[in-house]
């Protein structure tokens, strides 16, 4: 692959661009619906999609634009935030919160619409409830945050899902009376419980208390392929300065946080360069990094699907699942919640972007306001 050319890669799709149409859906849910707010098409890679739905053909250079554009300390965005005065660039972020309140100045119009439901609370990891750090290692969250989560949880059903391994996150969050969902929502372990649908892939196992739970695993099949790509991957950029791979069992992760822009083609074309091995595998992007996945039809939206119906929650309305996410793979769940009509999406965001969520906060310390409000309204009304 050249990326300075117009070569086309076969690449298995992102998920479709959110459509102008999605915005005129009109919901009870809805707190505010400004007139003529369009969608940027520009939300995920851009891959041109052949009819066949199995290989895409997308340019090259789509993968660096993606990883630029994505990245909102590249230099085009600096000259633009330069270009701005602070000021003008607090405007652009209030104008945004038209379309996207806060959570927090909401929270009444939030807590008046849960009166008499059940919450189901949904909450990423990275960006979410710790901020985003140079070190995927040292993402650590903070300790009132631990604190904040844990009381939630005593309220309402709570689930971690991210992108990392279930294992780290888990590892990370270190509670144990919560649910988690690694590899975007291909590694969950839930309640146990009969579904409607057979899930295959969904086994009877306990966990590490002890307790039965149910262990649902959909991309079991393609563990030996993502560690064979884990180490093509850790050996093609172990002499790119600053890359990282890491393993999140059903997926790799390629970060590029830390490498000169310099060098961003680079990476692209090393992850290219394995990809193009595996058809069976695709890519998605997140906050600077590139990542593998299996080309299955699951995602952290079909996670909270999931997820709600182990816990005996779906098709219920008086149910309110909330779901708070930073990333684009979030998207997938804020999407099913506003789709389907059924709950809050929440997007963690200091800059203004595109988003299914229908609220917005700041950053982590704005996810554990929200989270504290909701213990301190659930106090309040149970007590009355
Ligand atoms: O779904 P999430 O819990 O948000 O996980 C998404 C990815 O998060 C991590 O990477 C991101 O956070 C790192 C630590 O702040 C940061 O260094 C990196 O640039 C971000 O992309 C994690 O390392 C990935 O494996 C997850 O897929």
């Amino acid at each position: 692959m050249d990326l300075k050319s117009n070569h086309t890669a076969p690449v298995l799709g992102d998920p479709a661009p959110i459509s102008k149409s999605r915005l005129r859906v009109h919901s009870s849910l809805f707190p505010y619906s400004p007139p003529g707010a369009v969608f940027s098409p520009n939300l995920f890679l851009t891959v041109p999609r052949k009819k066949t739905g199995i290989l895409d053909d997308v340019r090259a250079s789509s993968w660096l634009d993606a990883m630029k554009s994505s990245s909102p300390s590249h230099k085009k965005t600096r000259e633009f935030n330069n270009e701005l005065a602070s000021a003008d660039t607090d405007v652009a972020y209030r104008t945004w919160m038209v379309k996207y309140p806060s959570a927090l100045t909401s929270f009444e119009h939030i807590t008046n619409f849960a009166k008499g439901k059940r919450i189901a609370l949904f909450l990423d990891y990275d960006g979410t409830l710790s901020p985003i750090v140079d070190n995927p290692d040292c993402a650590f969250m903070s300790n009132d945050m631990r604190t904040a989560v844990e009381k939630v949880a005593k309220y309402f059903p709570t689930a971690i899902i991210s992108g990392r391994s279930r294992d780290k996150v888990y590892e990370f969050v270190g509670l144990t009376d919560l649910y988690y969902a690694g590899s975007h929502g291909m590694d969950i372990m839930g309640p146990v419980r009969q579904f409607s649908d057979d899930h295959a892939n969904c086994i009877r196992s306990t966990d590490k208390q002890g307790k039965d739970v149910n262990l649902f695993q959909p991309a079991s099949e393609f563990l030996p392929m993502i560690d064979e790509v884990f180490n093509s991957l850790v050996n093609s950029t172990k002499e790119i300065k600053g890359a990282k791979v890491e393993n999140n069992k059903f997926c790799v992760s390629v970060h590029y946080r830390n490498v000169d822009e310099k060098n961003w083609p680079t990476v692209a074309q090393r992850v290219y360069d394995v990809i193009r091995n595996y058809p069976r595998l695709r890519l998605t992007q997140g906050r600077k990094v590139l990542e593998l996945r299996p080309v299955i039809n699951w995602d952290k939206g079909k996670a909270v699907t999931f997820l709600l119906e182990s816990l005996g929650l779906s098709n219920c309305d008086d149910v309110l699942p909330i779901y708070v996410g930073d990333d684009r793979t979030d998207e997938d769940a804020f999407k099913v919640l506003r789709e389907g009509n059924r709950g809050y999406g929440i997007l963690v965001s200091s800059v203004p972007k595109e988003s299914n969520a229908f609220f917005s906060l700041r950053d982590p310390q704005e996810v554990m306001e929200f989270i504290k409000s909701l213990v301190i309204w659930k106090k309040k009304t149970s007590a009355l």
